[in-house]
């Protein structure tokens, strides 16, 4: 079923808990607006794949704390939202000896020529391509155009542009701003690569140890910050200095000390590393 109402997203005092774990993400409240451009900034471990997973309706939030376009996404099968994470990414079918025109039809491509042909210049893919014989950067390119060429109305990009050159990720970022302004879309985005993002945000959510530390509109955190003398775009210095209060708020993880005393590897696969008896030649 499509989504009727407009594509904003409303999160309310989430709280989810891996079964087993203790960790997860808490008491998270936030509203992304329709056509805006959010991004998910936070260190590794921070929630932002925990959270789009949940927003996608891959796992189970708790009831009433998710509306996206008005629905609950884990109820009801949401045909607008498309969630491009690593499961996506790592899907076999793309390493295999077959076409590009083929893969494009095998998701629906023929019903969107226009949209298919613009994915296709603006990646700059060559439909001759067979997969098996891409390198990764261009078997990325291909997949990022079967995963947008369905007109979704909400996007959730869980980092999936790390193999992009640079002009590639430009062009595609730039694609993805476009779309919003001529179409009725929202698109929540997590990266730790900050690169040709200055301008690119309207809103801004800055995870931490599975909670929202502060969200709201970019300018609202860029229009106060000055931004150093690093080189660094204002949003770089501004997602530095984020990430590096966080670290310095949690302190240094609880670790013993990896010592080798007591470490008997002999039964295990590390004998090519000799470290049988426990590392000691
Ligand atoms: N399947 C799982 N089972 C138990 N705990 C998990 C699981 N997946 C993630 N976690 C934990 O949940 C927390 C949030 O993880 P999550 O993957 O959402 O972080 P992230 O912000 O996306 O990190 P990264 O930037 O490294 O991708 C982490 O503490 C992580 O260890």
């Amino acid at each position: 079923m499509a989504p009727t109402q407009p594509p904003e997203i409303t999160v309310n005092d989430l709280t989810y808990t891996f079964p087993d774990y203790r960790t997860g993400i808490r008491g998270i409240s936030l509203s992304v607006p329709p056509r805006s451009r959010t991004l998910l900034i936070g260190a590794n471990g921070a929630g932002k794949t925990t959270l789009l997973r949940l927003l996608a309706g891959k796992r189970l939030a708790p009831s009433g704390s998710i509306s996206v376009s008005g629905v609950d996404p884990f109820k009801e099968g949401l045909e607008g939202v498309t969630y491009l994470g690593l499961e996506w990414v790592l899907n076999p079918i793309v390493r295999t000896d077959i076409g590009v025109a083929e893969l494009l039809r095998s998701v629906g491509g023929d019903a969107y020529p226009e949209r298919r042909d613009e994915l296709i210049g603006v990646l700059d893919i060559d439909v001759a391509w067979r997969m098996h014989a891409v390198s990764d950067g261009e078997r990325r390119r291909v997949q990022l155009a079967m995963g947008l060429v369905r007109p979704w109305t909400v996007l959730l990009l869980d980092e999936i542009t790390v193999d992009l050159d640079v002009l590639s990720r430009a062009e595609f970022l730039g694609w993805l701003k476009r779309e919003t302004e001529i179409r009725e879309c929202t698109i929540v985005y997590a990266t730790h690569i900050l690169d040709n993002l200055a301008g690119w945000p309207t809103h801004l959510v800055h995870m931490h140890l599975g909670t929202v530390r502060e969200w709201g509109p970019a300018e609202k955190f860029l229009g106060e910050y000055e931004g150093g003398s690093t080189g660094n775009s204002r949003l770089g210095e501004l997602v530095l200095g984020w990430l590096r209060s966080d670290l310095k708020e949690r302190g240094p993880r609880n670790q013993k000390k990896m010592g080798t005393e007591g470490l008997t590897y002999s039964q295990g696969g590390l004998g090519g590393y000799g470290l049988e008896n426990g590392g000691k030649k």
